[in-house]
Parts: structure tokens; sequence; C-alpha cells
């Protein structure tokens, strides 16, 4: 029972009657002046419990719909009595083998589950057992668990052949806990070769998909007869000054992959949308290279000044062009003996690559305005956020180049493809953001989390970083509500719904009272909004900005002084970060 700042426990008769009220004569006695004196009816039989409004004012609800006529109670459940609510929760009792769902009522049922427990707030859990082999006896004795085991609102079932998958409403994931330890103990005495999982709502993941996929990974890494919870899951790549935190399976393949790919000398082309993490990836091969020791050397290739590129990037000599007062080395020449990361190359004019290409071929450059070469031992990794197979077929970049340059190719997933490490990747920035303005802890509030899940992502973990960043310094108490979220983000549209453009507020008035605006006005009113907003998501970055709206970067610089926006200055070079 929660009422106004105090919870406890009723526990319901094993069979009677249960008058909930304020009234003196009430079995169930609450204070709280929204419940009525005689406001609801309990009756529990061997059959189970039900409730009854009894014409209450403020009205009796069962997960948020208003009851009208009696409704059994589930395991689970949340009734609120005017503002009092109470949660059930059944005493275990033997589940008969016919509880075991198939895996399509079972995914519905914990669709229904994660809503709920997202609703309220209320906590769940899903244990995924992984068998050791296919064959029946395995089967037959987690059965046996299960029947003696699971609580009514528990249902399981077998997600195939050899994976079973467990519901525990209201169990919040911790081993000590009632209700997971002996669990855990229950199925892996009946199995002890098989291994466990856990994964919790909201914490690791807010949809069933996400909480499946991390119960499954988890029990992927638990030893033989072992248990992990999908928290436990969380590979912190600890990369000289920088961490990287990877949870997502194909991530942790990705890093793998990059590792092995470090001892070789091959060019690594990284192909990622913008704050997806692509120089992470590029300092992770340089840092497990033989060139850990030597410089790492970033250059934003859609940053570079224009018609100075080639004199960024291989230096020039003295008096080379009117401002060539001193000579200089380029960029690449100082990264010798390290690797250079040239993020957004497919930016780069096609002087540049066709100098690029003969420097990385020869292994020599030559400074703008000078006839040596000098040698070059560096090692290139370069990212692109464009499709480069398709910008060569348009004749944009040169096949040679590109065949040089992604000798290997690695994807880099956008974040709401990797949506188990959002709750992860958020909980860790805002604990680093809290603890740079030297505050006290923010804690992430489920409808937060839950948000945060939902969107989209355009500008990817930096988006995310930057957006705690932002409630680190904003908020004052020491949770974060979703209220606190910017309402692109509270909207409680899903990352399907996001996708489709949102009509703007005067569209949304019927025609004949929309306000008369030239089309060319309103039209400008649009790209204004839709260019600030990009400018938002890639940090100020035009280039990026420009990719994320499909606007061409020059009619985009165009309409930035048209418009009179203003840009955040570019970073160029190097990284802020
Ligand atoms: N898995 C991760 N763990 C921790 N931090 C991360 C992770 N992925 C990205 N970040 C952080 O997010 C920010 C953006 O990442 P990064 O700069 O590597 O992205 P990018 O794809 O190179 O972006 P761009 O295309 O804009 O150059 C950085 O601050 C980076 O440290």
């Amino acid at each position: 029972m929660l009422e106004g700042e105090s919870s406890w426990r009723f526990p319901l008769p094993a069979e009677g009657v249960v008058l909930v009220g304020r009234d003196d004569k009430a079995d169930l006695k609450l204070k709280d002046e929204s419940v009525s004196r005689r406001h609801a009816r309990i009756l529990v039989t061997d059959e189970g419990a039900r409730v009854v409004d009894l014409g209450s004012q403020n009205g009796t609800s069962i997960n948020g719909r208003q009851l009208e006529d009696a409704r059994p109670l589930l395991s689970g459940d949340v009734l609120s009595f005017g503002a009092v609510v109470a949660v059930v929760r059944a005493k275990r009792r033997p589940m008969p083998a016919r509880r075991a769902l198939d895996a399509d009522r079972l995914m519905g049922q914990l669709r229904e589950e994660v809503e709920r427990a997202l609703r309220y707030g209320r906590p769940l859990t899903v244990l995924t057992l992984a068998l050791a082999e296919q064959g029946s006896s395995e089967r037959e004795a987690v059965e046996a668990v299960l029947g003696s085991d699971a609580g009514p609102a528990e249902a399981a079932g077998w997600l195939d052949g050899e994976h079973l998958l467990w519901l525990l409403p209201e169990v919040s994931g911790d081993p000590g806990e009632e209700g997971m330890g002996e669990r855990v103990e229950a199925l892996l005495s009946a199995c002890p070769r098989a291994r466990l999982g856990s994964a919790t709502c909201p914490s690791d993941g807010c949809d069933a998909e996400t909480l499946v996929a991390a119960a499954r990974t988890a029990a992927r890494t638990a030893a033989p007869g072992g248990f992990a919870s999908a928290a436990e899951d969380i590979t912190r790549v600890s990369l000289g000054e920088r961490t990287v935190l990877v949870a997502d399976p194909a991530m942790a393949q990705l890093y793998a992959l990059l590792r092995r790919l470090a001892a070789s000398e091959l060019p690594v082309l990284v192909c990622g949308e913008t704050g997806a993490g692509k120089e992470n990836a590029a300092f992770a091969v340089h840092h497990w290279s033989r060139r850990a020791s030597g410089p790492f050397v970033p250059v934003n290739c859609a940053a570079l000044p224009e018609g100075l590129v080639e004199s960024e990037l291989f230096g020039h000599e003295r008096g080379a062009f009117t401002g060539a007062t001193t000579s200089r080395a380029g960029l690449l020449e100082s990264a010798q003996g390290g690797t250079v990361f040239l993020d957004e190359v497919g930016e780069l004019p096609a002087s540049a690559q066709a100098k690029l290409l003969r420097a990385l071929e020869v292994r020599r450059i030559t400074r703008v305005g000078d006839t040596r070469e000098r040698p070059i031992d560096i090692r290139v990794v370069a990212a692109t956020h464009r499709d480069l197979e398709a910008e060569v077929a348009a004749g944009r970049f040169r096949q040679d180049l590109y065949f040089r340059l992604g000798a290997a190719t690695v994807l880099l997933p956008p974040l709401r493809e990797r949506p188990r490490e959002v709750p992860m990747l958020a909980r860790d920035f805002l604990e680093r953001a809290c603890v740079a303005l030297g505050r006290g802890e923010l804690e992430l509030a489920s409808g937060t989390l839950h948000a945060l899940s939902r969107h989209t992502w355009p500008g990817n973990v930096r988006e995310l970083r930057n957006l705690m960043d932002y409630v680190a310094a904003a908020v004052t108490g020491d949770v974060v509500e979703p209220h606190h979220l910017p309402a692109r983000m509270s909207s409680g549209r899903t990352a399907a719904q996001a996708e489709v453009v949102e009509p703007e507020p005067e569209h949304a008035l019927a025609p004949a009272h929309r306000p008369r605006l030239p089309l060319a006005q309103e039209i400008r009113e649009l790209e204004r909004r839709r260019m600030q907003e990009a400018l938002e998501a890639a940090e100020g970055v035009q280039t990026r900005a420009a990719a994320l709206i499909g606007m061409p970067i020059r009619t985009f610089s165009f309409k930035l002084k048209q418009l009179g926006l203003q840009p955040r200055s570019a970073r160029r070079g190097t990284s802020p970060e």
C-alpha cells in the first residue's frame, strides 16, 4: 500500500470480504481525503480475489483503467483507491504445467508487462535459461521447477528449443532479493550445466525485444551452471585516457574485430552516422596497434578551410601562396610514427583525393610549393557518414582511393539500433557530468529511461552525452523526470512514429483558421526551424547538420547566412572533447 509518504503491506485473508475505505469499520482503513468512507470491496475466494468499487467519489482503477464492474485481481496489478495506490502481490502457488506459454504469447505478455512496469514505475525482471543440450530431460527438469516455483502472474515458456524465458513482475533483479535468488538456485540445480541470464526493465531496456536480447546475451556470458545479469554484462573498453562502453553484441564483435585489425597495418574505414562513435573506433585501432606510442592525429576533412585543404594535409613551403610566411609540416607529416584519423573523408575535394592516394601508395608526401618528397610512416584510419560506394558511382569519390582506404571496412550501428546501450550510456554520462560539476548524484526516473529509449537519436551518442550534460546542469533535485527532457523527447512517440514528420503547429489548425502567410515565407520558416534543429543535433558542425536534413553543404551555408542563423564554431583538426 502506498499512501502519501508511507507504505505498508496489507495481507489479504485466505477467504472473505475486505472493506476498503475511511470508515472506522473498514478492514483496509485508509486516511487519505480522496478515499470515500466505503470506497471498494475485495472479495477473496479459493478461486482468487476480485475487487468492486462501491460508488466512491473518486473511483477505483486497475492499471490506470477506471473500474466499472467487479474485476479479478492478478499479482502485479496496480490498484488506485482515489490517490492511494496498492500493488497486488500473490503468495507463491504451484503453477500448473499448462502455464508454459508458446513464444508468441509469451512475448505478447512480456510487452504488456513492460508497458505496465513503465507506466507505474514498477520493477520487472526477465530470466533466460540456455539449456546445455536440446534433449528432453533438461526441459522436463525445468518444467518441474516452473510447476512448483512460479507465481500466478509469472508467465514462462520456451522461446525456442533451448531457451526458456521466465517473466518476473515486481522483481527488480537483485540476486539477494526475495523471488530472485531462489529461482536462480532452483533452475540451476535442476539443470546444472545450463546458463542463466537476467535483465531488468527499465535499466537494461524498455521494450520486450531488448530485454530478451539482454538476458540472452547475459546468459551467453555466464559459465555453465552459472548466472549473469545484464547489468554485469557491460564492458568498459579502456583505451588509455578514453573509455568506451559496450553492451550490444554487435558492438562487442565490432571492437573485437578492431582489435584484430589493429595488429595489421591495413587502412581501416569506419562507416557510421554522425556522433555514433567513429572517432573512438579509430582511436581503438591506434591504441591497440604497434603505433600506440606515436601520435593520433584526427583530421576533420569537412572542416578544412576551402583552398587550404592540400596545405593543411601535406604542409607547405614558405612563399608557396600569399600568407605562407613560414614553412609548415602538414597533418599527415605530423602523424609520423602514428595514426591519422581522416574523419568525413568523403568531403575531400578531388585534387586532395588524388594527392592523398599517391601519398598512401608511395609513402611519401610533397609539401605545397616544394619539389622534394618526404617519407611518411603513418597508418590511415578513415571515417565517413556517407555511402562511399554510392559516392564513387556518382563520380564524387575516386574509386582507387576508396579501394585503398576501405581495405577493411567496419560498420558502426547507429545508437537507435543498439537500444540496450541507451540506458547504460545515459547513466554513465550523467554520472560523469555530475562529478564534473561537483554536484550530487542524479537518478534517471523510469519514465525518463522510457522516453530516452523511444527517441531516435539523430545525433547518436554525442546527442545523448550532450543531453546528460544539460540535465546534470539544469535539474535541481536528485531525480531526472521526463518533464526535464526537451519536449521532442517526452512526447511519447515511438521510434517508428518519430520518422513521420510532425505537422507544424499552424498546419494542425483547420485550413480555414490557419494564419495566411505567403507560401515562400512559410517554407522559409520551416527551413529555418529544421536547420536550427539539425545544427543543435550536430553540435554546430555544418557539414553534419546539412547531411542530417539532406541539404547540400553549400546550400546549407548560404541559407545560414541568408536566414541569419548563428552556427557555433565548427571543430577543425582535433576534437574538442
Ligand atoms: N560506446 C561509447 N562509450 C562512451 N562514449 C562514447 C561511446 N560512443 C561514443 N561516445 C562518445 O560520444 C561522442 C561522439 O563520439 P565520436 O566523436 O567518436 O563520434 P563520431 O562518429 O566520430 O562523430 P562524427 O561523425 O561527428 O565525427 C564522443 O564524446 C565519444 O567519446
